[in-house]
């Protein structure tokens, strides 16, 4: 397994999670708001809010992160983990060009070699390197954070709800690029959303999440198609998927 969560309690909110993925993997985390989710992935990042602390384990490729110095972890993101969050502009300087954004994970962690106007195409993003951020629409500043997140080929990659705050006719671009870019690398995925036709169309397995626990988890065709869970039959029936009906 490429990361392994036991047993992951973060201060109430979150209880008894465990899962694991495996090398190029892809599972997808499911749950209404405020079931956990994202707590789950902070921690697992070691981006949890000072006022919330995380027991149990977390290891990427046998290195357990839960406790570890930050210096340890900060050596870590953005390089063999990372993570995608919901609104594009967040997580870029609007003051720098992109393509120097671009090049700064592999500046950090002193990794050279390979062009970021080779990475910004690889996203569908020739010849932008010299834009700000402001200057790109929604779908593109996304294409540049998965740039940055892919930049230096992590072993693990989490994306928190990417293609929620786009329009729908670039969402799927954008969950190619995602696919693209885990399968190339052989990238661990965990992809956090509420909408069950994304899980259907980017994951292997599902988690689904309630009240801070995992109350079902199996292959995607499983739980879409023959969930055991009331909640997992709720989730379902409110969705449009067709297998529901
Ligand atoms: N810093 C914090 N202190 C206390 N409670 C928090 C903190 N951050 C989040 N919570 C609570 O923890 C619970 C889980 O939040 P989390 O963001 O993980 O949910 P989620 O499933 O990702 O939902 P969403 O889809 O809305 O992001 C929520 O009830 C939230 O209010």
């Amino acid at each position: 397994m490429t990361l392994e969560v036991h047993g992951l309690g973060i201060g109430g909110l979150v209880r008894g999670v465990s899962f694991g993925i495996a090398r190029g993997e892809r599972v997808g985390l499911i749950g209404e708001s405020g079931s956990g989710k994202s707590l789950t992935a902070l921690s697992i990042m070691g981006l949890l809010p000072e006022e919330l602390a995380a027991s149990g384990s977390v290891t990427l490729d046998g290195r357990e992160l839960l406790g570890a110095p930050e210096k340890d972890l900060s050596r870590l993101r953005g390089n063999e983990m990372s993570m995608v969050f919901q609104e594009p502009m967040t997580a870029l300087n609007p003051a720098m060009r992109v393509g120097a954004q671009v090049a700064e994970p592999m500046r950090i962690h002193r990794k050279g070699g390979k062009d970021p106007e080779a990475l910004l195409a690889s996203v569908g993003l020739p010849g932008v390197a010299r834009a700000y951020p402001h200057q790109l629409s929604g779908g593109q500043r996304q294409r540049v954070v998965l740039a940055i997140a892919l930049a230096n080929d992590p072993k693990l990659l989490i994306c928190d709800e990417p293609t929620t705050a786009l329009d729908v006719t670039v969402q799927a671009q954008i969950l190619e690029l995602i696919l693209d870019g885990v399968r190339e690398r052989e990238s661990a995925l965990l992809f956090i959303t509420h909408d069950l036709a994304v899980v259907a169309s980017v994951c292997e397995r599902v988690l689904v999440m309630l009240d801070g626990e995992i109350v079902e988890a199996g292959t995607t065709r499983e739980v879409l198609t023959e969930p055991k869970h009331e909640y997992t039959k709720k989730l379902l029936a409110a969705s449009d998927l067709e297998a529901s009906r």
